[in-house]
């Protein structure tokens, strides 16, 4: 009570609407218990501050909401924490670029450090080693393999959706998870996997990508459970696993960079592949400790496993996640199939993706890149990234008025409700519409600065989004080339019913790190050659 009062009275100063919390929404034990917790006071005592505000996906459920009852700034003060959410866009711009005064605060990444530090766990000084680093493979070169491969991973995958014909039963989470991984071991590891034998070996067997998996799934879980205690003699075997996920996946990246070491000495391996390119990194850094010469440039080998890491996992699901996010609401507006399928006869004709060329069309397809931003801005796969002012006091203008942010006190620029509010995207802010992404002179609308950045802002930005675009769109265009979707109606199900469940699928979420549907895998989806 003493810590919420102090916090109370740190953002009173602020002179901003307040919301109350009794509980930290870092406090780990809320961590492990609040879904189940929200639902059951939810149930007794009806809706409170606590189960609006208190879970990690509130800014989902609530997108602009608060913002429209409690204005353009306002703080929901914990016993721990004071978070400051903020949906003004040119205070989010200025947010983003003064990087050095709003800070990311490292240590809501920790989950992060499974293997080592790395690009998004580092400080803000030893950062910029880090980002330079790794921002040098994601170059056009690695584009254009991303294109060519998630090209033949989406032929694979819709062959496989095609033949499971009026059974339905694609898992569509679990296909594009696949697709992307595999796309993004072509560009980072060389390795051009087939989809139906990874689509299998993943049920079975321990391989990288099932251990990447495991520990993607559980990476909440880890962040509360050291990885020496999750493969301890006496761990639960559900803990074992997760633990020995882990070593799998070390095991599997370190023989890669043995190889990738191997290959470099004979003067074989391409100068754009990923783990090269940090492998170099690497060795530039033992070479720095053996010379003893100036200031580390590179990258220790945990630091290189850390990176690979978040690469991994910062590189598929996001992008998977918006494929599935996506292809279930296209099997709700055939219209807007047509119309992709359009735009892709229209530069391709009848010609078979396999003869499709990245540089000459990737620019030209607007209207699968007009997809993709529409379920961005909707369904963000990372829903808030928050700067701390740390221990210096900031000011900061919020709609023309100068405010003094206190020290310590987290920053958020509120991604979903400045991506979802009527004053930017009209009164049908909350519909989903590809076409609003398309003007008269058929160019892609360039939406006002800090209105929309599911790809973050400023220098911290997404190192991958031109690779993420490139792989969503040549996906979706060679997916609506010739075929469309259809969503299954269960026994007896009226199309009225079948239409409120895909709704209801689309918005319920997996309570992970990403935003995700809990269910898309047990959606029944019907493809066709038209
Ligand atoms: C739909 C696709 C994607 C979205 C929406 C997305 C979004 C983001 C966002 C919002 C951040 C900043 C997070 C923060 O500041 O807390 C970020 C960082 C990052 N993303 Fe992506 N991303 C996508 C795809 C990718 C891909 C395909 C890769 C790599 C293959 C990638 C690699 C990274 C890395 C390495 C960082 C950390 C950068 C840094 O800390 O400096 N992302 N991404």
């Amino acid at each position: 009570a003493l810590c919420l009062a102090n916090n109370y009275a740190r953002a009173r100063r602020m002179g901003v609407p307040i919301v109350l919390l009794p509980i930290s929404t870092m406090n780990i034990l809320w961590i492990v218990i609040q879904h189940p917790a929200i639902s059951l006071l939810e149930r007794f005592f009806g809706p409170s501050n606590l189960t609006r505000y208190g879970s990690r996906d509130w800014h989902f459920r609530d997108r602009a909401q608060a913002h429209i009852k409690f204005g353009d700034v306002w703080a929901l003060v914990t016993p721990g924490e004071i978070w400051l959410n903020v949906v003004d866009p040119d205070a989010i711009v200025d947010i983003f670029q003064r990087r050095t005064q709003f800070l990311r605060p490292v240590e809501l990444y920790q989950m992060l450090n499974v293997f080592g530090m790395n690009v998004s766990t580092v400080n803000s000084i030893e950062w910029k080693r880090h980002r330079k680093i790794i921002s040098a493979p994601f170059n056009e070169l690695a584009n254009n393999i991303a294109w060519a491969e998630s090209l033949k991973q989406a032929r694979e995958m819709l062959r496989g959706w095609v033949q499971e014909g009026s059974n339905g039963n694609i898992g569509l989470h679990r296909d594009t998870r696949t697709a992307t991984l595999n796309v993004l071991a072509a560009t980072g590891f060389n390795r051009s996997y087939n989809f139906h034998e990874t689509r299998t070996s993943e049920q079975h067997g321990e391989s990288y990508r099932v251990a990447l998996f495991t520990l993607m799934d559980n990476s909440l879980f880890m962040q509360l459970v050291p990885k020496a205690i999750l493969s301890s003699l006496f761990a639960p075997a559900s803990w074992k696993q997760i633990g020995r996920a882990a070593e799998v996946f070390k095991e599997y990246m370190l023989n890669l960079l043995h190889q990738e070491k191997q290959l470099l000495s004979e003067g074989k391996a391409g100068a754009s592949h990923l783990t090269s390119s940090l492998l170099r990194a690497s060795e530039e850094y033992s070479h720095e400790k053996q010379t003893g010469n100036g200031k580390a440039k590179g990258l220790t080998i945990n630091e290189l496993l850390g990176n690979i890491y978040l690469i991994n996992l910062a590189g598929h699901d996001t992008t998977s996640n918006t494929l599935a996010y996506s292809i279930a609401h296209l099997t709700l507006c055939p219209d807007v199939q047509d119309w992709i399928s359009e735009e892709v006869h229209a530069i391709f004709g009848d010609s078979p993706s396999e003869t499709w060329e990245y540089e000459a069309t990737f620019k030209q397809l607007k209207r699968p890149l007009a997809v993709m931003y529409e379920t961005l801005r909707m369904f963000p796969p990372i829903m808030a990234f928050p700067k701390s002012t740390k221990g210096q006091q900031q000011s900061l203008e919020v709609n023309g008025s100068a405010m003094m942010v206190p020290p310590n006190v987290y920053v958020v620029p509120s991604l979903l409700a400045v991506q979802s509010h009527t004053t930017h995207w009209g009164e049908d802010a909350l519909v989903w519409k590809p076409s609003r992404w398309i003007d008269e002179n058929n160019e892609l609308v360039l939406p006002r600065k800090g209105t929309y950045l599911p790809w973050s802002d400023g220098a911290q930005n997404c190192p991958g989004k031109k690779f993420s675009q490139v792989t969503f769109v040549a996906a979706i265009a060679s997916l609506f080339q010739f075929h469309r979707v259809q969503a299954l109606c269960a026994d007896g199900e009226s199309k009225e019913h079948l239409e409120a469940r895909l709704r209801k699928i689309i918005n319920e979420t997996a309570h992970g790190v990403l935003l995700r549907m809990k269910d898309a895998d047990s959606l029944r989806l019907s493809w066709r050659r038209v």
